[in-house]
């Protein structure tokens, strides 16, 4: 589904990644790292809105790259960014709507796909409320709602659950699974607990170079996988001393 090699993104004088090789397959795929690890350049070269500085990327059997059309690859792939722009004067369902039709989602689809979409997201009964009167869990609902539209193969999440209180962090996580089942989903964090649960497999990434990939319970040191997660960290850092 997406096969990235040797991915490389400098701003200026610094790598934001750092020659990067990883395939991604449907399923949930897990993207951690702390701050500043290079997660969001990555979910934004694969987003087509970052060309990368060397290295290649494959999304759904297109190269990204200078030469390619990168509208082809948006309409079928949803993203989530970190930050997402609110129209506040929307309610929930035109903003979905919006994006439904962005993505094309054919126009007979969309009585159907908008409202499974807020469904998903626990937000049915908010549907036709302005955005600037949700709270700031239910508009990061609305974004994920806007990503999912039409179920695209791809599904592209950075930091999906900042904002989300613990029992939405739980459905959302469930949300995740059922994703899986049937589309690419990438979805980057930097707190392992949020995500592991639910992913397939995971990548761990600091300073743009990948550090560890494989299942949950590979990551996890005596089942616990916060100890793993820093266990692979600082053994990379000590490396690269
Ligand atoms: N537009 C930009 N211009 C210059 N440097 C940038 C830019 N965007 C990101 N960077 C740098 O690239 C590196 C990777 O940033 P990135 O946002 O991809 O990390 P991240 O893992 O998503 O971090 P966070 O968890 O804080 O969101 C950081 O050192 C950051 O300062």
């Amino acid at each position: 589904m997406i096969q990235i090699e040797d991915l490389t993104v400098r701003y200026r004088a610094r790598h934001a990644l750092a020659g990067v090789t990883a395939r991604f397959d449907v399923g949930v795929n897990g993207l951690l790292g702390p701050n500043g690890a290079g997660k969001s350049t990555l979910v934004r070269v694969l987003a087509t809105l970052i060309t990368p500085t060397s290295g290649s990327a494959e999304v759904l059997g297109r190269r990204l790259d200078a030469a390619s059309d990168p509208r082809e690859i948006r309409r079928r792939l949803g993203y989530l960014p970190q930050e997402l722009g609110y129209y506040p004067r929307f309610t929930a369902r035109e903003f979905v709507e919006h994006f439904a039709w962005l993505k094309e989602v054919p126009a007979a689809g969309l009585p159907d796909a908008v409202p499974r979409a807020l469904e998903r997201v626990g937000l049915a009964d908010r549907a036709d409320e302005k955005i600037r009167r949700l709270s700031g869990g239910m508009r990061r609902r609305v974004g994920i709602a806007q990503a999912i539209v039409g179920e695209p193969p791809v599904l592209l999440l950075d930091e999906p659950a900042t904002g989300l209180d613990p029992e939405q962090r739980m459905e959302f996580r469930q949300l995740l699974a059922e994703l899986g089942r049937q589309s690419c989903v990438i979805v980057s964090s930097h707190l392992v607990e949020d995500v592991a649960k639910a992913c397939d497999r995971m990548w761990v990434l600091d300073a743009g170079r990948p550090v560890f990939e494989g299942t949950p319970a590979e990551l996890a040191a005596d089942g616990d996988l916060e100890a793993g997660y820093r266990a692979v960290l600082s053994s990379a850092r000590e490396e690269a001393a």
